[in-house]
């Protein structure tokens, strides 16, 4: 209740959290885990994931995630968005594990909740979405990238992007795994959600999780460049045409929201299912020592 009344707040009354300034032209605006700055006659806004030290998807991130989306959305000027980190060799960590570990169930079906609408707000955007991933991107880091029209990725081993659930102990929702195969095809959605594969880049670019793979000092260049492209398409045949792409697979989990939340509280207070997350939390507390 909170969230949701800070979140109409920021949206409304303008920014008590946030702030937006003129500079050089461009504008900006932030909260504390998002930095948007839109650049003028171009139409276009670069939005910042600064959620340190791994950009994960805490339930304020989400929050302010989704305001800044909707603030874009309702901005007329603004036709398209490069979604990238300010994390350093970090796209995003995906969901935030603490957020699915040791909570309570009214929790977890809170958290689940923004975690569905941010996906329906990035995944039906009537704006031109381009990921410039300067960084790993497993999991729901990967959902992000998943659900922009086009896809560039910096080209170092170092960074991995996949849904990897499966190596968690979780399974992917449907709606994560629909998005999968829309993207790659059944076979190699099923082979890579069963095994939980975290592409490298040239993988990634192989099966088509990425569209491009680019010297990583160039990711946000070529972001800009494919931006322009797209932009060049009348937006009303390009909407239209990414609306009939996308609406089916939209609508498949707006008709069951509820009922997913309801499963993903059960399934991931299951005590088995906590133990697993236990497991993959001290794994990666051990990785370190
Ligand atoms: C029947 C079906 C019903 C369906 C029900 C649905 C089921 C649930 C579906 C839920 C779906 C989940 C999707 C997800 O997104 S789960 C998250 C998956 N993410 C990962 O696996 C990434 C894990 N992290 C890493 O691999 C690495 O951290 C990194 C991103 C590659 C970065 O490596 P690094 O060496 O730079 O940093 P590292 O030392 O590992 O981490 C720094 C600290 O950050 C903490 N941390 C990392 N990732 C997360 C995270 N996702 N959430 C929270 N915290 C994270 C890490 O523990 C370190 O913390 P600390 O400094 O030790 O305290």
């Amino acid at each position: 209740m909170a969230l949701a009344a800070a979140r109409r707040l920021l949206l409304h009354a303008g920014s008590r959290l946030g702030r937006r300034e003129a500079v050089d032209g461009a504008r900006r605006f932030a909260n504390k885990r998002v930095l948007v700055e839109t650049e003028g006659p171009a139409g276009v806004a670069v939005m910042k994931l600064r959620n340190p030290p791994v950009n994960s998807l805490s339930l304020e991130c989400l929050t302010e995630f989704t305001i800044s989306l909707e603030k874009l959305e309702n901005d007329k000027s603004i036709r398209g968005v490069i979604l990238t980190s300010e994390c350093p060799g970090i796209f995003s960590a995906g969901l935030d594990l603490l957020e699915m570990y040791g909570r309570n169930p009214a929790h977890y079906a809170e958290y689940w909740k923004n975690v569905q609408e941010l996906w329906l707000r990035l995944y039906t955007s009537n704006m031109i979405l381009v990921s410039a991933i300067n960084g790993a991107s497993p999991a729901g880091g990967c959902l992000l990238a998943l659900c922009c029209d086009y896809r560039v990725m910096a080209d170092n081993p170092k960074y991995t992007i996949g849904l990897n659930e499966s190596l968690l102990g979780i399974v992917a929702p449907f709606w994560f795994k629909d998005m999968y195969v829309n993207t790659i095809g059944h076979r190699e959605a099923e082979r890579a959600l069963q095994l939980g594969t975290l592409f490298s880049p040239a993988e990634a670019l192989k099966v088509g999780v990425v569209d491009e793979v680019v010297p990583e000092d160039q990711v946000h260049s070529k972001a800009r460049s494919v931006m322009t492209k797209w932009l060049a398409i009348p937006d009303h045949s390009r909407q239209l045409t990414k609306n009939m792409m996308r609406k089916a697979t939209a609508d498949s989990l707006i008709k069951q929201r509820e009922a997913d939340i309801q499963n993903f509280t059960s399934f991931i207070s299951k005590d088995s299912i906590q133990k697993s997350l236990h497991m993959y939390l001290e794994k990666l507390k051990q990785k370190k020592g």
